[in-house]
């Protein structure tokens, strides 16, 4: 656990030592109000009447001092919460983009942003605080108990500890509950994503009482799980509790044997009672609190050491030769060795190149693709990229696929990503591709997405228009026409055509006079 705290401290050090310093301070409570009863009710029993209001102005003071404390703990310890918040968030955000992890559900990461860091901060970084809170009380308090009567002081502490035992046997079955809630929680997130998503189709097939009953079903074992979790801490907790009342009892009970006996006075008894309880009450909830942070230490694993879910691609092998951008010999490409989807492809792609990939469903077009793209290792051969190319692989393709990628933003957002392009280019581009007319009214502020909804055409020749913009080598394009109308998909394949760049296009559904003007036409296996 030591290792996970510094882990989600590191780099935050000096934020976290001004609210332990704060927090020490607060600590000196465990002292304070015990301290000025027992002598409060000592001074009004003696009779020196003349003591109390300086005694009462002294405690006001040490109160003010422990409250401005306990502001600026906060003050300080919000901040060091909203930066380890984040980090969190940012970390696992940035993780989904690493390679091996393109194929992980969106929902994944989302519920590890919303309610997984959420349910962390409670537990574990809150707890964290309250930890040394309480030992610092405690220590404190207990020193100060030492001090004033270390017989009385020793046995009303002892007592203290019985409930302590509780933890040691609840925290494996607290972790269980934890770790089944994560998992239907997951499960729900999942199939919530897909009901939502999926409601237009839901509903085109008659299906909505069947994801009506799954959705059910799948909400009421998260909530079951989150509730057995939740009774779970509940029940340790009044273990805890009832332990705690019995302890206190016996305490008390030894307390005023002693006045009775005459070795202390009534005030010593009450400052001990009180003293004694703020060392035993902060190690109960070290325990409770403990448990807590325990039970969140898988979920904080989740977050902080997730692996990516496939293996990272071998990193590409760039040549020196400037007669091809990318070269494959003997490639076999697939998912296991012993069953290639396509054997033995040799085939060079050439700059300005116009390739037409052909072949029936399920022929291993997008495997290809994917490989070439390195998204996936060969199976077995060479692939090689020239010199040629302009920088990284990433700098590379665009690839116009099937459902192209909006952002719910503007137009303008959605062709630059970020970059700085004079608003000439964009408009030169956007004419080029015949998308001039989205910019007519709010020009390139346009909203699309949420705004205004784009056709299938649309959203490939904006796809066009990145790559464009981009000025990407090579333009892939996934079976573009699916889904387009004849006046469209002419459109659309005037301007994959006229790429300026190499261009490979997997299509089918092509005209004579189209496909004449491919260069190069790959039959999965026989390359003309
Ligand atoms: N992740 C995967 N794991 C194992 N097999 C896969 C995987 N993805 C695809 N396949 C299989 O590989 C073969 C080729 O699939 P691929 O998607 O490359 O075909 P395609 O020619 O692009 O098909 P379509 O034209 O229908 O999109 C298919 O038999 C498919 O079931």
């Amino acid at each position: 656990m030591m290792k996970l705290i510094q882990r989600i401290y590191h780099g935050k050090w000096r934020m976290a030592v001004v609210s332990f310093l704060f927090l020490s301070i607060l600590s000196l409570d465990g002292i304070m109000f015990p301290y000025f009863l027992g002598r409060f009710t000592d001074v009004l029993t003696a009779g020196e009447y003349d003591s109390v209001s300086s005694l009462l102005m002294l405690w006001f003071i040490i109160w003010l001092i422990l409250v401005s404390s306990q502001f600026a703990f906060s003050y300080f310890f919000g901040k060091l919460r909203r930066d380890i918040n984040i980090d969190l968030k940012d970390m696992v955000f940035k993780r989904s983009y690493d390679e091996g992890n393109s194929g992980v559900f969106s929902s994944k990461y989302i519920s590890m942003i919303t309610a997984d860091i959420k349910q962390i901060e409670k537990d574990f970084i809150d707890n964290s605080m309250t930890f040394i809170y309480c030992i610092l009380q405690s220590l404190v308090t207990l020193v100060f108990l030492l001090v004033l009567n270390w017989q009385v002081g020793l046995v009303f502490v002892a007592f203290g500890f019985l409930p302590a035992l509780i933890p040691k046997f609840t925290s494996k079955w607290l972790k269980k509950g934890t770790e089944e809630w994560q998992k239907e929680n997951h499960s729900y997130i999942r199939q919530l994503e897909d009901g939502l998503n999926a409601r237009s189709l839901v509903k085109r097939y008659d299906a909505v009482p069947f994801i009506f009953k799954e959705l059910y079903r799948a909400l009421s074992k998260e909530q079951s799980s989150y509730f057995t979790m939740n009774i779970r801490q509940s029940a340790s907790s009044y273990l805890v509790s009832a332990l705690y009342v019995v302890s206190a009892m016996a305490s008390l009970v030894f307390g005023a044997w002693m006045v009775i006996q005459g070795n202390i006075t009534i005030g010593v008894m009450i400052t001990i009672y009180m003293a004694a309880d703020r060392v035993t009450s902060p190690l109960i909830s070290l325990a409770n609190i403990y448990n807590n942070m325990a039970g969140s230490e898988p979920l904080l694993r989740k977050v902080l050491d997730s692996c990516p879910s496939t293996a990272p691609t071998l990193p590409p092998v760039y040549t020196n030769q400037s007669d091809y951008l990318v070269h494959l010999e003997d490639v076999s490409v697939g998912y296991d060795k012993n069953h290639p989807v396509l054997e033995n492809l040799n085939f060079k792609i050439r700059k300005g190149d116009k390739i037409l990939i052909e072949g029936p469903s399920g022929s291993g077009k997008s495997t290809l693709l994917k490989t070439i793209l390195n998204e996936q290792n060969p199976l077995s051969g060479s692939l090689k990229y020239g010199k040629n190319l302009k920088g990284k692989l990433t700098d590379t393709f665009a690839v116009v696929e099937q459902q192209p990628f909006v952002f719910y933003n503007t137009l303008r957002y959605n062709l630059v990503l970020g970059k700085s392009v004079p608003d000439e280019k964009l408009y030169a581009v956007l004419k080029k591709v015949g998308l001039d007319s989205l910019a007519d009214e709010t020009g390139l502020d346009t909203e699309i997405g949420s705004g205004r909804q784009l056709s299938g055409g649309e959203l490939k020749r904006l796809e066009v228009a990145r790559a464009m913009l981009n000025e990407k080598d090579i333009l892939i394009v996934d079976e573009a026409l699916s889904g387009l109308d004849s006046s469209n998909a002419d459109r659309l394949n005037q301007l994959i055509i006229d790429y300026p760049g190499t261009v490979i296009n997997i299509e089918h559904r092509l005209t004579r006079e189209i496909s004449s003007r491919f260069n190069k036409t790959l039959k999965l296996g026989e390359y003309k």
